[in-house]
C-alpha cells in the first residue's frame, strides 16, 4: 500500500528524514516521535506534498514523483491546522466543494453533505460561516470534507489536537470503523491502542516499528 525505499529528505541544509525504508500494508498505522522528529514530513511524503531528496515513495502502486495528482485523488489528507484546508465561506459549501469537483448532481451533493455533517455533529452549523467555528469544530469540518470523498487511503496529521474528550472519542471510534486504511501521526498515544502497527521516529530515523504496546514503550523510554 505504502512503500518507502531508502527515503531521505533534506530541507534547508538539514536531514529531516534519513534512509527510511518501510513497507506498510496494515489497516491502522500510527507514527509517533518527538517534536521535529520528521512525522509530518513522513505523512506528507505519502500524498506527494513532500518529495524525497533521495530514494522513492510508492503509494497504491504509483511513484509519488511521477503521479502526484492521481495519488492526491486517492489519498485523503487531514492537516493538523484545519485553516489550511477550509476554503469556502460556509460549512456546507466547504464540504460540497470537493464533491462538486467530482461531478456529482446537486441533489446527491446535498445528501452526502448533510449526512457527513450530521455524523460529526456539525449539521446545526451547516449554513454558518466556517471561519466562526471553534478550532475543534474546524478540525471536524476538515475531517468531513476529506471523508465525504471516500478516499482509498487516509493520512491524518494530529487529528485530535484541537478536540475535546467527546470529539476525540468520536475520532477514535471512526478510526476503528473506517473501511479504508489509515496512517495517523499523533501525540495522543491512547488513540493508538487498537492500531496494528506503530512507528517511532527519532531525529528523522525509524527507531522502533512494532505493536502499539512495544512501540509506545520504546517512545516513553526515549522521552525519559
Ligand atoms: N519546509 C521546510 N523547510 C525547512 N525545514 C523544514 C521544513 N519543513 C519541516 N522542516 C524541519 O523538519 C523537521 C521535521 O519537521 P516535521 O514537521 O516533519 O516534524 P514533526 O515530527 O511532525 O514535529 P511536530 O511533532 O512538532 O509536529 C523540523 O526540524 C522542521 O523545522
Amino acid at each position: 500500500m505504502i512503500r518507502f525505499n531508502g527515503v531521505s529528505v533534506r530541507l534547508a541544509g538539514r536531514d529531516v528524514l534519513s534512509d527510511v525504508t518501510l513497507s506498510l500494508s496494515e489497516r491502522r498505522i500510527g507514527v509517533v516521535g518527538a517534536n521535529g522528529s520528521g512525522k509530518s514530513t513522513l505523512a506528507r511524503l505519502v500524498n506527494g506534498l513532500a518529495l524525497p531528496t533521495s530514494g522513492d515513495v510508492t503509494v497504491l502502486g504509483r511513484d509519488t514523483r511521477r503521479h502526484a495528482a492521481r495519488i492526491r485523488r486517492d489519498v485523503g489528507f487531514l492537516f493538523t491546522d484545519p485553516d489550511a484546508q477550509i476554503v469556502m465561506p460556509t460549512v456546507a459549501e466547504d464540504v460540497a466543494l470537493s464533491l462538486r469537483r467530482k461531478g456529482l448532481s446537486p441533489a446527491e451533493v446535498d445528501e452526502r453533505v448533510r449526512g457527513v455533517l450530521a455524523r460529526y455533529g456539525l449539521d446545526r452549523h451547516a449554513d454558518h460561516p466556517a471561519h466562526l467555528l471553534s478550532g475543534g469544530q474546524k478540525q471536524l469540518l476538515a475531517l468531513c470534507a476529506v471523508l465525504v470523498l471516500e478516499p482509498r487511503l487516509l493520512v491524518m496529521d494530529e487529528p485530535t489536537t484541537l478536540l475535546d474528550l467527546r470529539h476525540s472519542r468520536l475520532v477514535a471510534d471512526l478510526l476503528r470503523e473506517l473501511p479504508q486504511p489509515v496512517l495517523v501521526v499523533t501525540h495522543d498515544l491512547g488513540l493508538l491502542d487498537s492500531f496494528d502497527r506503530v512507528i517511532v521516529l527519532d531525529q528523522g530515523r525509524v527507531v522502533a516499528d512494532a505493536t502499539p504496546g512495544q512501540a509506545i514503550g520504546h517512545y516513553r523510554r526515549l522521552m525519559s
